[in-house]
């Protein structure tokens, strides 16, 4: 049977592979693997996006004095993700199906080369027959250059490698509209384009994960704006993969309908670099209302009122309105000091052209 998408990214969070104790649950596991591997066999190629490193490796050492928690998370994914990559191997060879392992930092998306090569590194796995398994360096990735968790980088990844859909297993039937734990909440089975969940998310977070279920929608709402499926669905339950790319009318989970407007290979990796940004573009009001509305237009000269921040051309800027909102994200043109002598002149060049330019 064809199933409803051809190329697929799977994002499995640390709560989905961990047991309560926080030893790895590898039959969760082994079933995850079995369900990508007959996804597989149907035709459709799948990249996986994995946490579980520390979760992992926490159970595997004892430290021989109290670690702060950045030694202790280099520590324990150091040994928790040679573990993960490890038994997925295992896995998979029951299948005969090789695996590769990716290991990234968000600093390898902040320049446009870096991101190719990230981009033809998994392309030429998959045509190899090869399943990408990703996850963030941790062992080097550190305080501000850490990926907020695992959804954005899965995000990212969905994004740059044009897959159909991002399905992101956690341990919870998808977004509910209330608390979880209160019996009159339900799953938000669709999300339309514009709509705003951030009155239902609770704050907590579940035992391991990292950034909660607030960074999920973030990202789902943002993907799905470059025209992918984005799924939040639950991990722990049996048979999940297949059933969702099965029957997706039955299978209870968040859907965030994608986006039909073409988005250009760029742009999305624009979209995704706010965290690379150098320096601010304060624009006035007249030229955020034209911005924000749907014309395509570039930052000119003449709508900029101040700059902020030092930045070299084509690094990543934010955009800032009136009121000192980021309103978006661009490539620059010019450096800051080209651009500062710009400032407020008509007729010259744009500073973030359209093609360059994101707008949340
Ligand atoms: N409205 C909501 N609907 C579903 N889950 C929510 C909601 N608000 C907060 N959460 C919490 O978000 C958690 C999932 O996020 P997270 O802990 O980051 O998981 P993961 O490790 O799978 O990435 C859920 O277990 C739940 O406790
Ligand atoms: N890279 C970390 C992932 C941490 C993280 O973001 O976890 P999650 O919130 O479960 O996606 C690990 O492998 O432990």
């Amino acid at each position: 049977m064809a199933y409803q998408f051809t190329k697929i990214a799977v994002k499995i969070g640390s709560n989905v592979l961990t047991r309560k104790d926080g030893s790895l649950d590898v039959t969760r596991m082994s079933a995850l693997v079995d369900q990508i591997a007959e996804l597989r066999k149907g035709g459709v190629e799948v990249i996986l996006i994995s946490s579980g490193a520390v979760a992992s490796g926490r159970s595997e050492v004892r430290a021989s004095k109290k670690l702060d928690s950045v030694d202790q998370r280099q520590l324990f994914s150091a040994v928790g993700q040679a573990k993960l990559i490890n038994r997925y191997y295992e896995l998979f060879r029951e299948h005969k199906i090789p695996v590769g392992q990716v290991l990234t930092t968000k600093e390898n998306f902040g320049t446009r080369r870096h991101y190719l090569n990230q981009k033809n590194c998994m392309t030429v796995m998959l045509e190899n027959g090869v399943i990408p398994i990703v996850n963030e360096n941790d062992t080097i990735s550190v305080s501000e250059l850490m990926f907020t968790d695992n959804d954005e980088l899965s995000g990212l990844i969905a994004s740059m490698m044009d897959a159909e859909a991002l399905i992101i297993l956690s341990n919870i039937d998808g977004i509910y509209n209330g608390s979880p734990s209160d019996p009159a909440s339900s799953v938000i089975r669709e999300v339309e384009h514009g709509k705003d969940l951030s009155d239902y998310i609770q704050t907590e977070k579940s035992g391991f994960g990292r950034g909660g279920m607030l960074t999920k929608t973030n990202i789902a709402r943002k993907v799905a704006d470059e025209g992918i499926t984005v799924i939040i669905a639950n991990g722990k339950k049996d048979n999940i993969l297949v059933d969702l790319l099965k029957k997706p009318k039955t299978t209870v989970c968040t859907r965030f309908i994608p986006s039909t407007q073409e988005v250009s290979s760029v742009k999305k990796w624009i979209a995704h670099s706010e965290g690379f940004a150098k320096g601010e573009l304060h624009i006035n009001e007249q030229a955020a209302r034209i911005i924000n509305s749907e014309k395509a237009v570039s930052i000119l000269p003449v709508g900029i009122t101040h700059i902020e921040g030092e930045f070299e051309k084509d690094d990543i800027v934010r955009i800032m309105d009136h009121n000192g909102k980021q309103i978006g994200v661009g490539k620059a043109s010019f450096d800051s000091s080209e651009a500062r002598v710009m400032i407020g002149k008509h007729g010259l060049k744009p500073i973030v052209h359209y093609d360059y330019l994101y707008i949340e």
